[in-house]
């Protein structure tokens, strides 16, 4: 279930990935491939899609066309659905439980990246201390970081993260960046959604334009 993956090695796959509500096209066709060790910044307007993609790969949403492919899913045991993991606007926290315990909670239902610690995870993202500090009582940006340690903590190797960088001061910012780094070093890959106004860290990135090129 944890073979490491050599870099480069495809993690998702997309070919003529479209998206239609009511009829009216969304996004795509799109084409698109990540692969261990890359991250591919999905870049457009608001209202270009971005959002909806992931939510495609994610398996949430069903394409009006097209296909998705996870390379690893057979060997990893995990099924497609267990493949990536999706931070998006809503970050699922168990409001009650504490920051621990979320972690904890989050674990056991992703499974574990191998030799990852909650308490290492939590201090990576900037909340040592607020172990036991319910989710509910933190400050927008200390959500965003708790759900970044949901990430470093989980199993799947292919993160889907929606606007990563909002609600996060400049700290913040580079946590983000720094997080997705050791990621990427560690056999794993990141589709990045961003309107572009951030600069991405020292990492592999390629970009993928929804909507009308400018
Ligand atoms: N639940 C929904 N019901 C109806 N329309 C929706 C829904 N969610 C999104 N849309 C529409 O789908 C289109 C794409 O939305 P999406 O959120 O994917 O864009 P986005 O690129 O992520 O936008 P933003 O940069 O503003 O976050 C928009 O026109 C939006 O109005």
């Amino acid at each position: 279930m944890t073979d490491p993956i050599a870099p480069g090695a495809p993690l998702i796959e997309a070919h003529g990935l479209s998206y239609a509500r009511n009829d009216e096209p969304i996004f795509g066709p799109v084409d698109l491939q990540v692969e261990a060790g890359e991250a591919l910044l999905v870049e457009g307007d608001n209202g270009s899609g971005k959002t909806t993609l992931l939510r495609v790969l994610a398996g949430l949403l069903s394409p009006q066309a097209g296909s998705i492919r996870y390379p690893g899913s057979a060997q990893s045991g995990l099924g497609p659905r267990g493949q990536a993991a999706l931070l998006g606007h809503a970050l699922a926290h168990k409001a009650e439980l504490g920051c621990l315990e979320n972690l904890e909670f989050a674990a056991r239902l992703f499974g574990r990246r191998p030799g990852a610690e909650p308490e290492t995870c939590l201090a990576e993202a900037g909340l040592a201390g607020y172990e036991d500090q319910p989710a509910r009582s933190l400050s927008a940006g200390q959500r965003k970081r708790l759900a970044l340690a949901r990430l470093r903590l989980t199993a799947p190797r292919l993160w889907l993260v929606d606007e990563p960088f909002a609600n996060l001061d400049l700290a913040g910012i580079a946590l983000v960046n720094d997080l997705v780094e050791r990621h990427l070093h560690g056999g794993g890959a990141a589709l990045i959604t961003s309107h572009g106004a951030y600069a991405t860290g020292a990492y592999r990135t390629r970009v993928l334009h929804l909507g009308p090129r400018r």
